[in-house]
């Protein structure tokens, strides 16, 4: 249980690393080489929806968020993603993603890969970002605290298990390795700033955790569109 004070606040949120999307079975199945190549593309086209709207969910927190210190430090997310220019940013690096794996750009910006549970899971963060007060969707972003083992491990596994994919595909990753604890420590400097009550401690584990769940309920349904 959150308690009011920072460390113990802070243990509470790390705890949710037990319940993240690592540990799905469609990951490790990943990490261990053993996707087919028709289910690696599917997880790339499927995650595509989860990249395109990373940038609107900031833009809802930056829409709420009446700190100007804040809001200068997180814009530089949405640039990170959107890119300044045509040919940059996280969004462009992972359709690069996706062709080194064999797709064409329209088949993954039109969506017609994108299943119905990955499209409610997304939106369910966005909307969460839009309707919930601005510091819990910050915490909610803090699933990245976890994030850079995974993009570790996931560098190694691609390169190792999947040499069909150029390894220049793989850009978007190793910028993450950089941006992700950038980030975090950031939400995590803003969510200890702002949660000094039990109660609003509480409800940024409770962030986390549901961010938790929109990105296992994402694994789940790329899991069952694209079986062993
Ligand atoms: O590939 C992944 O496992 C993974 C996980 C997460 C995450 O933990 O939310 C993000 C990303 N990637 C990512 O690329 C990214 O840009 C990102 C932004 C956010 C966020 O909540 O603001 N999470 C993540």
């Amino acid at each position: 249980m959150p308690t009011t004070t920072t460390d113990g606040f802070v243990e509470a949120l790390r705890a949710n690393s037990r319940r993240y999307h690592d540990q799905h079975p469609f990951h490790v199945r990943m990490n261990a080489g053993r996707l087919s190549r028709r289910q690696l593309q599917g997880w790339v086209a499927n995650r595509f929806y989860y990249q395109e709207n990373i940038p609107r969910k900031d833009a809802a927190i930056l829409s709420q968020c009446p700190d100007l210190e804040v809001r200068r430090r997180w814009i530089r997310r949405i640039i990170d993603h959107d890119g300044r220019h045509p040919g940059e940013g996280g969004i462009e690096a992972w359709l690069r993603l996706g062709e080194a794996a064999g797709l064409t750009r329209e088949e993954v910006m039109d969506h017609r890969h994108l299943v119905p549970g990955v499209r409610f899971a997304v939106d369910a963060y966005v909307t969460f970002a839009r309707t919930r007060p601005w510091v819990d969707a910050v915490a909610s972003s803090l699933t990245e605290l976890f994030a850079p083992d995974l993009m570790a491990q996931r560098l190694a596994a691609f390169e190792r298990w999947y040499p069909w994919i150029d390894p220049e595909g793989l850009a978007y990753f190793r910028a993450r390795l950089e941006q992700a604890p950038r980030d975090s420590e950031h939400a995590l400097e803003v969510v200890t700033a702002h949660c000094l009550s039990a109660e609003s401690q509480a409800r940024a584990v409770d962030a986390l955790s549901f961010k938790c769940d929109v990105l296992w309920s994402l694994m789940d349904a790329i899991d069952q569109a694209y079986p062993e």
